[in-house]
């Protein structure tokens, strides 16, 4: 057989090979361990790793890559293994003591993390042989494991299924928290092994050495070889499918009991609770009392039965069958068990009754029709709660739409059997009135009666409290359906995560405060909150499409649209200062009644914030009488003074009457104390400006007298401002988020300049790039400044004619102002056929040259 035919044999050059061989792994085992860790994660924090029977180091250069630097990685093996990068290595036979010793001197007091065996004696003898030496080499590298682990650690190996599998799983079972099996789909099929993965290493102070002595864990491979194989292999198989029988015999005699032939007398056998045991546990049954020796006389007690009681251990199944039917006979006879009637018997009891009460036959065939009919329906109800729950999930792997739930034409939560959307009482009336048949023209005349019967079980069944509690069962269920839908959705789709984070950020909600109010469009009003809206969501959904890349980076001076930039700042209408503007509609909700001047109040605190300081907007009531005053008085710096201007503010209002926080659970109010919030946004609008275009709008608006600022506090008395939220579902409220919220006003103006900014920044080059291209063209002055010495130096020299002077120079200066450093080739040359063991430079390669073997230039390359 040549070497490709035996390499193909097993399938050898399978995709793990291959791919073994592109990502420069040593064996295509490594890939087994890379595997195991994808499930189990146990190189990632480890930070000493112990691999037993290592060679040729696969598993090794797995465990130098994914566990963390400065790690200490020990490997061992029979053969030595090529050095690899952070790995100490031995040659050495893991299951002798020098083997320990040098482990011990590598790790000092340290302790393994992780310990993992792949080992493999030397195959080649019969199969049970094999698998029995790799079960002892598993027991040698746990009981190294032991010594080396640290309490919690892990040790992974590999096991062959064999008669000693159960086995070694359970002396694992013994020194670990958790044991799991499994086979990674790297390891071939056709192979038997199977790794074992033993986490959470329980580190007792004491450990029976019996768990690493394979006479004791396993069956006595040695003493059974000298007998029959075939024997061997029966015993082997005893071991895989009866493992306690072999215990039981370890339990020896029970106390007293030292004999192995028992008698019993016949009166015991008759009396006794547990007769099977009984003729299990004895040898002889006697007839030695007088009342047995009566028994010996009676017909029952036939010939074979006699027979049978001499020596029970030599009796076949019918012949205990027999003793067990004579023991009824004999126990029906002497009064101890009561003669059930045989069955022709009883039938001829059954017409006498029918005779005599007829009545209660029919009571009794009435209620089993009963029973029939309400088992039925059950089966019905269960169908179609099956038939929704399939729906549901159809719904939520978006195989059909949401209106699809319930909806159906056959649904039975129609008919009043299901109680998903309560439509029972309904579909009931209906019923009762006959009137669902008409409502549904294929509903099937004939199985209405099964259906009424149905009804008629719910309502006698069906408490108010009980309905309530399946309502809540369902909902709770559709809520938990849901919250794996968003899961998944998260899971999937980046966009969407995107999203959902900074509506968690923004709270987007709060600008629930303000109604769409578009002075351009006024007449439309009507239509934005029924459709218009959605038009209005698809522009904001591009614009933030647009920018969702960017929105993180820096804002500054490049913006590249001043007015909204500074007005921006003024409006506060972004994150932070929506909460502010909640605040001024909270405090203002009230006094609705107190007229004009309390709503201009309002409006002065909003705008008395620090971030309107200085914009001139604070000056309310000029605005509110001749807005053409209000000319901003744009100051970029007022921003740093937040918080001193509030203060200020509020000094200067003093008249202003807060009004006091009701604590009314049912309204999601804002949480005005939650200064250091606002805090938080207001830095991150003073570090990003505004970075939504709802904010740019705002801000566009009020620096353009298109929105007054008495405007923006009366829009956030809304109907969607004091929406109650409590007790209602979370797929309801995501749901309402979505669609029930005032327009936010986004103008094209606004869109194309948060585009534009975010345009200039993605001109801007990174700061490294930047520095890189300086440093260039630092170094490219520096030798252009030493050529030019140069030159001087040159045209000072009398004794060169101006020829050479002009030449000299002009080489100078061409060297001065290149850019370009010729980069030295090293020629790479792999040490095979005639390079092969070579000294000295190889023929035909000209400067500078590395001399590399074949398994380096595949180790290297990959990396490269
Ligand atoms: C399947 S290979 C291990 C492959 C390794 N995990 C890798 O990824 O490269 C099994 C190794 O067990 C080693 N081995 C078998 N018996 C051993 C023993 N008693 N002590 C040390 N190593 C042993 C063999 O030399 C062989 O290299």
């Amino acid at each position: 057989m040549g070497k490709a035919q035996k390499k193909t044999g097993k399938g050898r050059l399978d995709k793990y090979y291959k791919l073994a061989k592109e990502q420069g792994y040593r064996a295509r085992s490594a890939f087994k361990l890379i595997q195991l860790n994808k499930k189990y994660s146990f190189l990632e924090n480890a930070r000493c790793c112990i691999d037993l029977c290592a060679a040729p180091g696969g598993w090794l250069q797995v465990a130098s890559k994914y566990m963390p630097v400065n790690t200490v990685i020990v490997g061992v093996d029979l053969v030595p293994i090529k050095p690899i990068p952070r790995v100490v290595t031995f040659a050495c036979d893991i299951t002798t003591p020098q083997c320990r010793n040098l482990i011990r001197g590598e790790l000092k007091d340290w302790k393994a993390d992780v310990v993992l065996h792949d080992g493999a004696p030397n195959v080649g003898t019969a199969w049970v042989q094999d698998a029995y030496s790799q079960s002892e080499l598993v027991l040698m590298s746990m009981k190294l494991a032991v010594e080396f682990l640290m309490k919690g650690g892990t040790f992974v190996t590999k096991v062959f299924r064999s008669a000693d599998y159960n086995n070694l799983i359970w002396v694992f079972n013994q020194l670990f928290g958790k044991v799991e099996a499994t086979k990674p789909p790297s390891s071939r099929n056709v192979s038997a092994e199977i790794f074992v993965v033993c986490r959470d290493f329980l580190a007792p102070k004491h450990i029976d050495p019996k768990f690493f002595d394979p006479k004791h864990v396993f069956k006595d491979l040695s003493a059974s070889a000298s007998v029959e194989g075939e024997k061997a292999a029966s015993n082997a198989q005893a071991n895989v499918f009866q493992p306690e029988k072999k215990r039981r015999k370890r339990d020896g005699y029970d106390d007293g009991d030292y004999t192995l032939f028992k008698k019993a007398s016949a009166a015991d056998f008759i009396r006794c609770e547990d007769s099977i045991s009984f003729l299990g546990s004895v040898n002889k049954i006697t007839f030695e009392s007088e009342e047995e020796k009566e028994w010996l006389l009676m017909d029952i007690t036939t010939e074979d039965v006699e027979e049978n009681c001499k020596d029970l251990k030599v009796l076949g199944k019918g012949d205990f069958k027999t003793l067990m039917k004579w023991r009824t006979a004999l126990r029906e006879e002497i009064g101890l068990e009561v003669r059930t009637k045989p069955t022709e018997e009883l039938t001829e009891m059954v017409e006498v009754t029918e005779e005599v009460d007829e009545e209660t036959q029919i009571q009794e065939e009435l209620e089993r029709l009963n029973t029939e009919a309400v088992a039925r329906a059950k089966r019905e109800r269960r169908r179609a709660n099956e038939v929704k729950t399939r729906t549901i999930q159809r719904m939520q792997l978006q195989m059909t739409a949401p209106m699809d739930i319930g909806m159906e034409h056959n649904d039975l939560s129609l008919r009043g059997q299901e109680d998903i959307f309560d439509l029972e009482h309904t579909a009931k009336g209906l019923n009762k009135k006959g009137g669902l048949s008409a409502l549904d023209d294929e509903y099937d005349p004939e199985s209405s009666e099964e259906e009424a019967e149905a009804v008629e079980e719910d309502e006698t069944l069906d408490t108010d409290g009980e309905q309530e509690r399946k309502v809540n069962e369902l909902e709770a269920e559709l809520d938990g359906l849901y919250d794996a839908y968003q899961e998944r959705l998260q899971e999937r789709d980046t966009k969407y995560k995107v999203k959902e984070a900074r509506k968690n950020s923004n709270d987007r909600e709060e600008w629930a405060g303000i109604q769409k109010r578009d002075s351009d469009d006024e007449d439309s009003n009507e239509d934005d909150e029924e459709g218009g809206y959605n038009l209005m969501e698809t522009a904001k959904e591009r614009a933030e499409e647009d920018s969702e890349s960017d929105s993180d980076s820096d804002v500054d001076d490049d913006f590249g649209f001043e007015a909204t930039s500074r007005s921006a700042k003024r409006s506060r209408a972004d994150d932070g200062g929506v909460s502010q503007r909640k605040k001024a509609r909270m405090n203002v909700a009230p006094s609705s009644s107190k007229g004009k001047e309390i709503l201009s109040r309002g409006a002065q605190v909003w705008f008395s914030q620090g971030l309107f300081k200085g914009t001139g907007l604070s000056d309310v009531e000029d605005e509110e009488e001749g807005g053409s005053d209000a000319v901003m008085d744009v100051d970029e710096n007022s921003e740093g003074d937040v918080e001193e201007d509030v203060h200020d503010a509020s000094e200067d209002e003093d008249e202003f009457e807060v009004v006091s926080q009701e604590e009314d659970g049912d309204v999601d109010m804002w949480d005005v104390n939650d200064e250091a919030e606002d805090e938080i946004k207001q830095e991150k609008i003073r570090k990003h400006g505004l970075i939504t275009a709802e904010a740019v709008t705002l801000a566009q608006q009020l620096v353009n007298h298109k929105k007054t600022r008495t405007e923006l506090i009366n829009e956030g008395f809304n109907r969607y401002s004091l929406n109650a939220k409590d007790g209602l579902p979370s797929w309801f409220l995501d749901d309402e988020q979505k669609h029930y919220k005032a327009n936010i006003p986004v103008t094209k103006e606004a869109v194309a300049a948060l585009r534009a900014k975010m345009r200039a920044l993605d001109a801007r080059p990174i700061k490294k790039v930047a520095e890189a291209k300086a440093r260039k063209k630092m170094k490219a002055a520096q030798r252009f400044e030493k050529a030019l010495k140069k030159a001087e130096g040159v045209t000072a020299m009398s004794d060169m004619t101006e020829r050479e002077k002009a030449k000299q120079i002009e080489k100078l200066m061409a060297k001065g102002t290149s850019t370009k450093k010729a980069k030295k080739e090293i020629k790479v040359v792999v040490a095979k056929g005639a390079h092969k063991g070579l000294k000295g430079r190889p023929k035909g390669v000209k400067g500078r040259y590395v001399m590399v073997d074949s398994r380096m230039k595949k180790e290297v390359c990959p990396q490269k």
